[in-house]
């Protein structure tokens, strides 16, 4: 039995949510939104499928659930060239919706860009412990190299750490064979245009996204303690502290259970430095 809640049931939390109810990943949701007009066609649309489920357009009903996503706020148009451009229109989403995360006592995914700012800043404005926060992004950017690592012929496994969005860090370090630093900067480059390439055909991503956050909830309910790359707000770990950044962290039913610290080659330890950085500027501009 697993309860969750949504909050921005738009393209993405709309996804999320039939995801979660479909594949049998959560059996009582509860969705907001304030479109609540969208919040109940959502509900009503999922109810049609004729699953066995509970759902819930009442926002007091979020708090009690075991995992809530929160996915509102806008998505970019080609117009907003980077996730950071949606810093301060996207706080007062983060203000509203954490108005319902009091005391929250279960696990909180954050979707809505910039994603590891308004992990860092949900952590802080609703006294959530750092490790029930978890910021996706990191196996959507994976799932991204592992598609161009097979373009150029690369073997090996594909994880990305750092930023989930321009200072993203694809790890080389970890393939089995040496992959020359005018190859990783050109995938680093395809890397960063990738998912505008979707935004520009189909007005957002969609179905990558809410596959890979699908997998993330089961990862939580199902207490797997698999290792996967999330944004968690650091405390030292990598060096760093102050913003909430993409690394490699063990996932388990109470959350982040581990973080678990890789070495770095200098190519990758430069960007990561880089990526925390912008990271904790973004997130001294949120706290403002
Ligand atoms: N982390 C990732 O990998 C990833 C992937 C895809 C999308 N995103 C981000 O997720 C966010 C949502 O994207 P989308 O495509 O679903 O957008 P969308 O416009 O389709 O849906 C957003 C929803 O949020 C609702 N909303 C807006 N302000 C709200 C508020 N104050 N309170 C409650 N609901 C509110 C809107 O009514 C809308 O239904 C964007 O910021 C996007 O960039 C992140
Ligand atoms: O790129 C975006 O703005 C959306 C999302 O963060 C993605 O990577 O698909």
């Amino acid at each position: 039995m697993t309860s969750l809640s949504v909050m921005g049931v738009g393209k993405i939390g709309g996804e999320v949510a039939y995801l979660a109810s479909v594949l049998g990943i959560a059996d009582e949701i509860c969705l907001y939104d304030s479109n609540a007009a969208l919040a109940h066609a959502q509900a009503l649309d999922i109810l049609h499928t004729g699953i066995d489920l509970s759902v819930s357009t009442d926002p007091d009903d979020i708090s009690g659930a075991d995992i809530a996503v929160f996915s509102a706020g806008i998505a970019r148009t080609p117009d907003i060239k980077t996730r950071a451009d949606l810093l301060s229109v996207n706080l007062p989403a983060a203000d509203d919706c954490a108005a319902f995360l009091e005391g929250y006592s279960g696990v909180l995914i954050t979707i809505t860009n910039p994603m590891d700012a308004n992990n860092y800043y949900l952590h802080r404005r609703c006294s959530i412990p750092r490790e029930r926060c978890i910021g996706f992004g990191g196996q959507l950017d994976a799932a991204r190299f592992s598609g161009y690592l097979g373009e150029y012929g690369i073997p090996g496994d594909a994880w990305v750490l750092g930023e989930h969005g321009e200072h993203q860090v694809p790890l080389f370090s970890t393939l089995p064979g040496d992959v020359p630093e005018d190859i990783r900067n050109e995938i680093l480059g395809k890397m960063r245009r990738s998912s505008m390439e979707v935004i520009r055909g189909k007005g957002g991503t969609v179905f990558g996204p809410a596959w890979h956050i699908a997998s993330l909830i089961r990862n939580v309910a199902d207490n797997t303690h698999a290792v996967l790359p999330v944004s968690c707000v650091l405390d030292g770990e990598y060096g760093v502290s102050g913003c909430s950044l993409g690394v490699p962290a063990r996932i388990g039913q109470s959350g982040i259970e581990e973080i678990i610290e890789w070495d770095l080659d200098a190519w990758e330890k430069a960007r990561f430095m880089e990526a925390a950085a912008a990271s904790c500027a973004l997130c001294r501009r949120a706290d403002e």
